[in-house]
C-alpha cells in the first residue's frame, strides 16, 4: 500500500508549552483514517503543520511522498482542508466566496459547488454575515471539497452541525472515499469514529500512544470484567498484568483486561464469587484507558 501521508518524528513546541512531541503514523492510500485525542492533545498543531500553516521544530512529514513545506504549494492542490475554526470576509456571499475559493484550482467547480450546496443544505446566495456557525461550517465543507480532493484532511469536522447535517455529511464523505479520496479526519468524539474509519492514532499530551485498526480495538483485545465478590477484596487483589481501568468498590471491582484470561480466570477461581460478568468494552471505554493521565 502506498502512504498518502508519512509523518516522521514531529516535534513542534511554542516558546517552553508541548505542541507535539515526536509524532510518526502513516496514513496509507485509500484509508479514512481518524485521529482522536482530548482537547489540547495535540491534532490540530500536527495537522497545521501537515498544511505547512505552522512550521516544525524539528523531524518531518511528506504528503504525496513530497515534503510537506518544500512542496507545499503543489500538494495544496490536491488536499481539501477543513479548519476546526472558519473565519470568514463577512460581507461576501456564499457563492462569491466559494468562486473565490475555487479560483485558485486550474478547474471550473461550479457545477460541484452547487451539488454539494444542495447536499448540505447550503443557500449559495445568503451573505456570510447571516449564516449561523453550523451553517458557517457547512460553507467550509463546500470548500474544502469543491475541487474533488486526492486527500481529505478534516479538523473536528462535525462540532457545529445538528446530527441530521452530521448524517449528511458523513454520507458526504463515504461518498468521496468511494470515489478514492483519502480521508484524515480528527476528532474527540469516538463513536463517529468508530462508525467510519479503519484506522486509528490516539494522541494524548502531544504524543502517540496507540495506532490501530479499529476492528482489532475492538474486536479482540479487551474484555470487561465486573466481578462481585461474597467477601470485600483487597483493593489490589486483580491488581494483575493486563488489567486497567481498575475500580474496587468493597465487594464489587470492575476492570478492563488484555492478555492471557487464565490468568485472571484464575485468580476469580481463588476467591468466593457472588456474580460475574465478562462483557465486550465499547470504544469509549478502550480509549479512556489510553487518555487516562499517568500520575
Ligand atoms: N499558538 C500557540 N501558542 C502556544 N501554545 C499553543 C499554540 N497552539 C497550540 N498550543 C498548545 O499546544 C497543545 C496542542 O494544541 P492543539 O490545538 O494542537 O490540540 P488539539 O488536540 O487540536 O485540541 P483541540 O481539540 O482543543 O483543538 C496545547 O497544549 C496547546 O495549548
Amino acid at each position: 500500500m502506498k502512504n498518502v501521508i508519512e509523518i516522521n518524528h514531529l516535534t513542534k513546541t511554542y516558546g517552553n508549552a508541548r505542541g507535539i512531541t515526536d509524532i510518526s503514523f502513516n496514513v496509507e492510500e485509500g484509508e479514512i483514517f481518524g485521529f482522536i485525542g482530548p482537547n489540547g492533545a495535540g491534532k490540530s498543531t500536527t495537522i497545521r503543520t501537515l498544511l505547512s500553516l505552522i512550521y516544525p521544530t524539528s523531524g518531518s512529514a511528506k504528503i504525496f511522498g513530497k515534503d510537506c513545506i518544500e512542496f507545499a504549494p503543489e500538494i495544496k492542490k490536491e488536499i481539501g482542508y477543513l479548519p476546526s475554526e472558519v473565519f470568514y470576509y463577512d460581507n461576501m456571499r456564499v457563492m462569491e466566496l466559494l468562486k473565490y475559493s475555487a479560483s485558485f484550482y486550474k478547474k471550473d467547480c461550479t457545477k460541484r459547488i452547487k451539488e454539494l450546496a444542495e447536499i448540505m443544505d447550503l443557500d449559495l446566495t445568503k451573505k456570510i454575515d447571516d449564516l449561523s456557525l453550523g451553517n458557517k461550517k457547512k460553507v467550509g465543507i463546500v470548500q474544502g471539497l469543491l475541487h474533488e480532493p486526492k486527500l481529505i484532511i478534516l479538523d473536528e469536522p462535525t462540532s457545529g452541525l445538528d446530527p441530521l447535517m452530521q448524517q449528511r455529511f458523513f454520507e458526504l464523505l463515504e461518498a468521496e472515499h468511494k470515489k478514492g479520496a483519502t480521508v484524515l479526519f480528527s476528532s474527540h468524539i469516538l463513536t463517529e469514529v468508530q462508525r467510519l474509519c479503519d484506522r486509528v492514532a490516539i494522541i494524548k499530551e502531544g504524543e502517540i500512544v496507540a495506532v490501530e485498526k479499529i476492528s482489532t480495538l475492538q474486536e479482540n483485545n479487551y474484555k470487561k470484567f465486573k466481578i462481585h465478590t461474597k467477601a470485600a477484596l483487597d483493593d489490589n487483589y486483580f491488581n494483575l498484568a493486563g488489567v486497567s481501568n481498575l475500580v474496587v468498590n468493597k465487594d464489587t471491582v470492575s476492570f478492563l483486561f488484555r492478555g492471557n484470561l487464565n490468568s485472571v480466570m484464575k485468580k476469580i477461581s481463588d476467591v468466593e464469587i457472588a456474580n460475574v460478568w465478562i462483557d465486550e468494552p465499547d470504544l469509549e471505554e478502550i480509549f479512556m484507558h489510553y487518555y487516562v493521565k499517568e500520575a
